[in-house]
């Protein structure tokens, strides 16, 4: 099983092509409103309406923030983290990989200067969803807390519904106490500046563990359906005999919901390799030659048998997310013969051979059971549709709107230009 998170399968960026990314390093040294399309705090793409949070990173230089972004979005392994060259402007780019999954992360030179009268600042602030101050647990971090401190204010005065996140980085040369005891300092002297300026309303999220899911805390605050889906988790768990649930975005690894029991980070890393193991198998197996692009679709499945009485399951929920569950092996047998069937058929159609355990078929299956998970998984499936639907209509009639904005601003442009 392999944990390097490098298999790279990166696209194009239009919403209907599979998972794709793209770099956009504009400098936006020079950059205004009008250009960035920053229209009523929001970074909002005028021609097709979508309004894409901005995530920033920020933090001293060195601290590691190219790298987290590097990490997470490109698929670069840590080692080749060593050879990034210093960031000396702004760099911005749109992470689209799916309809729930969409934003921009701006990663912003270490030595930036707020008193800089050419640095705007409060256009920044001002279309920002979250912001990300990365602070290099190895380094005395002193000087982090007063520019985290800085940055918090000036950010909160510009615009109070930023969701302020501290990643602790670079946790990686500690001990285990060592990294606790760091955290609860860091904690509580981040805190306690803010209540000295009379700031304490402001909540700091810290996170010191896999910046996978630190990120994926990060982005499920920017994703509006999130109540649903978790609901739609919670209620197909209950009814299938299922322990733990996550809807995970493909490509980035990133989780975008999972139910409301508690996430333990062994599950969430099981999970990571699981998508892994998929991915890389099925780049060798699941394509044949005529067939270009993502070996992800809609017979993607999968089945591990753990050595401790769990088995894990992934299926495809749509082309960029995938549900991974843990399910208890008697709950799993029980589920017999529909699934087994579906195994096959996937394994017959992708080629694609997984669970090393063969699945015994279970003569006994509870066949009622079998046909309520499966149910189940169909009925989760349409609704997330639903959910996905909504959100298309409502981005079309944004565009329309904007269109008939952008239509009667020309055509206003146009008299007041022509005296005639
Ligand atoms: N040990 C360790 N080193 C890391 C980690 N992440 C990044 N680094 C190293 O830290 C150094 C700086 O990383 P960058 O990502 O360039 O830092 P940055 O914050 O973007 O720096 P500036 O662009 O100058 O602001 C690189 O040599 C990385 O290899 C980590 O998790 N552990």
């Amino acid at each position: 099983m392999t944990t390097e998170r490098g298999s790279a399968l990166s696209g194009e960026d239009e919403e209907d092509t599979a998972l794709g990314y793209y770099d956009d390093e504009d400098d936006l040294e020079a950059f205004s409103d009008a250009e960035l399309g920053c229209e009523d705090g929001v970074f909002s793409d005028s021609l097709n309406g979508e309004v894409k949070p901005r995530i920033l990173l920020m933090g001293l230089r060195r601290s590691g923030k190219s790298s987290i972004q590097k990490v997470v979005f490109h698929k670069m392994s840590p080692n080749e983290t060593l050879f990034l060259e210093s960031t000396n402007k702004i760099c911005r780019e749109d992470v689209s990989s799916s309809s729930f999954v969409s934003f921009q992360i701006w990663d912003f030179p270490g030595q930036i200067d707020f008193f800089d009268p050419t640095f705007d600042y409060e256009m920044i602030f001002r279309g920002t969803g979250a912001l990300i101050f990365v602070i290099d647990s190895q380094d005395d971090y002193v000087e982090a807390l007063s520019r985290l401190h800085l940055t918090v204010t000036r950010a909160y005065k510009v615009n109070p519904d930023i969701n302020f996140e501290v990643f602790i980085h670079k946790v990686d040369g500690l001990s285990d106490d060592h990294k606790i005891e760091k955290q609860r300092d860091i904690h509580k002297r981040a805190n306690d500046d803010l209540a000295d300026a009379g700031l304490e309303r402001i909540h700091l999220s810290i996170y010191d563990h896999s910046i996978f899911e630190a990120f994926s805390k990060v982005v499920q605050k920017l994703i509006p359906q999130l109540p649903t889906l978790e609901n739609l988790l919670n209620i197909f768990i209950s009814n299938s005999g299922i322990e733990k649930a996550f809807l995970f975005d493909v490509v980035s690894k990133i989780y975008i919901a999972t139910d409301s029991s508690p996430v333990d980070m062994q599950t969430y890393e099981l999970c990571c390799d699981m998508i892994d193991v998929v991915i890389d198998i099925s780049c060798i197996y699941g394509l044949t030659d005529s067939e270009g692009g993502l070996p992800y679709d809609k017979e993607s499945m999968a089945i591990i048998h753990l050595n401790n009485t769990t088995v894990m399951y992934l299926k495809e929920v749509t082309k960029f997310l995938a549900m991974v569950c843990f399910l208890r092996k008697e709950s799993f047998e029980r589920k017999g013969c529909g699934l087994w069937k579906t195994f096959c058929r996937t394994v017959l159609k992708s080629k694609l051979v997984l669970a090393h355990q063969v699945m015994r078929l279970n003569a006994n299956a509870d066949a009622r059971q079998a046909r309520l998970i499966d149910y189940n998984f169909h009925c989760f499936k349409n609704a997330i549709q639903e959910v996905f639907d909504v959100r298309v209509k409502v981005q079309q009639n944004r565009k329309l709107l904007s269109q008939r904005r952008w239509s009667k601003l020309s055509m206003t442009n146009g008299v007041l230009s022509n005296p005639h």
